[in-house]
């Protein structure tokens, strides 16, 4: 019997290539037979981070060739292959949009260096929500243990404040509900809200965000039917007799959230971006450039990341189905 080979229907953008995005890729290949995967990458600079890495470029590896200017770079990042890595989101983005590819999985990119190159960029999730008309983005980071999710994503720290606004705090909730729900099979999700203050504010006397803001958009949430709870000290809801009553943890900001979860399980979590058309999970992990082409990158976070995208495409396909 001939045997055919199915279409890849997840897009792997390798990112940055100066970053350790195709050793992970191509040192996951070697593992296992990656048949419904389609890198999305400068073909240049797989073949030649295969070769630094002394393993064979694997025959079954799908690769749609999307041009950098320079491919040699490994480990010293270039502000002149900033728009061909753009373009690889684009190519995988648009074909999620178009329904040739069914989810996305994203390996890392250097913020700085988009910047450097003159473009504004906050990160994929920012990015995402923007090329996909998405109002707002939820990022999610998640081990097999535990969930974060965030009100606010890549902000300094001075501008978070003035970002968490009663409105904000309901419409991350919300998303985080029905993607949970929807998204992960979880028929009642129970929410753990950190306060921004240390202490959730002590009362009003080390803030008053909680008193005016965060209380009041958790009181009209449970009004709707949401289970969420809080506004908490961030130091005791991220202890285990808290967590094990939860489904998700969610933070206030990038900092206070996600060191949690990386002391837990870096190297072993998928970063998920809620509220947004299409599927699209990443890496926990940055570029790691003194890693690229070194044979030392763990694949673990990537294996979850593709895991999870299998998981949510087949989940979509049910939904679609019954529907
Ligand atoms: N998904 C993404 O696109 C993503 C995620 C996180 C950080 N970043 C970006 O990456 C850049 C570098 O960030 P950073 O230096 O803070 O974090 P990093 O994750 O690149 O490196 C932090 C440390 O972890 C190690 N490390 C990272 N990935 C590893 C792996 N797979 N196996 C073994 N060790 C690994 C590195 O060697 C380094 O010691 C920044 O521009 C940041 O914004 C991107
Ligand atoms: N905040 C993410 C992390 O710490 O893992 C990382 O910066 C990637 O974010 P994007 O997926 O938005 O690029």
């Amino acid at each position: 019997m001939p045997t055919t080979t199915p279409m890849p229907r997840i897009a792997y953008t390798v990112g940055e290539p100066a970053g350790i995005g195709p050793d992970i890729i191509l040192q996951l290949a070697q593992e296992s037979e990656l048949l419904d995967i389609a890198v999305i990458t400068d073909r240049r600079v797989l073949i030649a981070r295969a070769e630094r890495l002394g393993i064979a470029l694997p025959s079954s590896l799908r690769v749609i060739d999307v041009p950098v200017a320079d491919p040699s770079v490994c480990g010293a990042p270039s502000v002149v292959n900033v728009p061909g890595v753009i373009n690889m989101l684009n190519v995988a983005i648009d074909g999620c949009l178009q329904g040739d590819f069914s989810a996305m999985v994203t390996g890392p990119l250097h913020k700085g260096i988009i910047n450097d190159a003159g473009m504004a960029f906050s990160g994929h999730t920012e990015y995402l929500a923007e090329r996909t008309g998405a109002p707002l983005p939820v990022m999610l980071l998640a081990t097999s243990r535990l969930r974060v999710a965030l009100i606010t994503t890549h902000l300094p720290l001075k501008d978070v404040s003035a970002a968490i606004t009663e409105q904000r705090i309901m419409q991350v909730c919300r998303i985080i509900d029905h993607d949970l729900r929807s998204k992960f099979g979880i028929a009642a999700p129970r929410q753990l809200i950190c306060g921004l203050n240390p202490h959730a504010g002590e009362g009003g006397h080390l803030g008053m965000e909680e008193i005016e803001i965060i209380e009041p958009a958790l009181a009209r949430l449970r009004a709707e039917g949401l289970d969420v709870v809080g506004p908490l000290p961030a130091d005791t809801l991220f202890t285990a007799k808290y967590l094990a009553k939860a489904d998700i943890a969610v933070a206030m900001y990038h900092d206070q959230g996600l060191p949690v979860l990386k002391s837990q399980g870096f190297g072993e979590a998928a970063n998920i971006t809620l509220g947004l058309p299409i599927i699209r999970t990443s890496v926990d992990h940055g570029t790691a450039f003194d890693l690229a082409g070194s044979g030392q990158a763990d694949t673990g976070s990537l294996m979850t990341a593709i895991a999870e995208a299998r998981r949510m495409q087949h989940s979509r396909k049910l939904t679609e189905n019954i529907q």
